[in-house]
């Protein structure tokens, strides 16, 4: 398989739409990190009321978990209780295309982590050659989105909607403000996502992980229009606005026409954080599946898995030949033809 460049086919999508989500609120898992993040996310001060010391040990903290490498207990993946409560959207496959009938599938797809596999250098991270044909497959066979956070010129090719233009002087600011503050942390990297700003701190030693959450908060906390999450093992500072992937997802389904939801089955499929705000929305609405992208256990809104982008292509495959063989299906001539 040969990486190719990260942008995506540019015929035959129905909707061939990609989509610049500036990101809000992510995913808030546990108490800690509400506190944690509470400052930046309310441009106060932040740790809470967390001696400095403590404060930066539970940054680590969550840093950590921000992207399992590993089980924390010893039973394998198939034995985990989680899988039993959200199974492999290939075993549910003929499920998920029972609940299609009489309704418009819209695939909606998240890029990193679900489209293109982790890898350390974010500008390295490519679609294979397989997986691009399945996207330009699913693109002719369902009207499809690309959720991402990344930048149009950095693998999409249209953007539908791009909340909060205005402030983006000053997050060009913050963004050069962060390249020179991190330069002194060996292997962080400070990514310029046009409308959220990416630090990541994959390649960065363990230790040195607490001293680059304070730098960063340090100078987010200086502008109270921007808010920091947390990633894969990134570190993302975006404006505080009420945009998200739920939200982002509500607006395309709207415009696309689909306000009856009787008449659509959205399915998305994503690995992060922040997907998780589509999964809630879908969930909320007892609409269509959220589809987690992992092999680890981790709390989510979604209703199934698949565990890396080698299943999301099998799966998106799937979708196209049963969508194919649907079409044969009904252009098959009869008796009475
Ligand atoms: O909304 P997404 O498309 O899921 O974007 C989330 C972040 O994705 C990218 O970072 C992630 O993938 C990198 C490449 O595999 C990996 O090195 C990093 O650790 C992951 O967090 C992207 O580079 C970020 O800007 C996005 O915020």
């Amino acid at each position: 398989m040969t990486n190719q460049k990260a942008s995506l086919p540019k015929s035959k999508s129905r909707i061939g739409v990609a989509f610049t989500v500036a990101r809000i609120g992510g995913f808030m898992a546990n108490i800690s990190k509400k506190k944690l993040f509470k400052r930046t996310e309310n441009g106060g001060n932040g740790g809470g009321g967390l001696g400095r010391g403590r404060a930066i040990a539970s940054s680590v903290d969550l840093m950590r978990a921000s992207s399992p490498t590993r089980l924390n207990s010893p039973i394998s993946v198939s034995q985990s209780p989680w899988i039993f409560q959200l199974p492999s959207a290939l075993n549910m496959f003929d499920q998920i295309t029972t609940a299609s009938k009489g309704k418009q599938i819209v695939m909606f797809l998240d890029y990193d982590g679900t489209l293109s596999p982790i890898v350390e250098d974010p500008d390295r991270a490519f679609m294979t050659n397989e997986m691009r044909a399945a996207v330009k497959n699913i693109a002719t066979c369902f009207p499809t989105a690309i959720v991402t956070g990344r930048r149009r010129d950095k693998g999409n090719e249209a953007v539908l909607f791009q909340p909060a233009s205005e402030l983006l002087p000053m997050i060009e600011e913050v963004h050069k403000t962060l390249s020179e503050i991190t330069k002194s942390i060996n292997g962080a990297k400070v990514e310029n996502n046009k409308f959220c700003i990416s630090v990541h701190f994959r390649c960065v030693d363990e230790k040195r992980w607490g001293a680059l959450a304070e730098q960063v908060k340090s100078v987010v906390n200086q502008y109270p229009k921007l808010i920091m999450s947390l990633g894969r093992k990134v570190l993302e500072i975006r404006p505080a606005i009420k945009w998200d992937k739920g939200k982002a997802l509500e607006f395309l389904l709207e415009s696309l026409g689909f306000t009856n939801s009787s008449d659509v089955l959205p399915v998305y499929i994503g690995d992060d954080r922040t997907d998780e705000d589509a999964f809630k929305v879908l969930q909320s609405k007892g609409l269509g599946f959220g589809i987690l992208v992992s092999k680890f256990p981790k709390e989510t809104c979604a209703s199934y898995s698949l565990q890396e982008p080698s299943e999301v292509e099998e799966f998106l495959c799937r979708l196209v030949n049963w969508k194919r063989s649907m079409g044969a299906l009904l252009s098959k001539p009869t008796l009475s033809d």
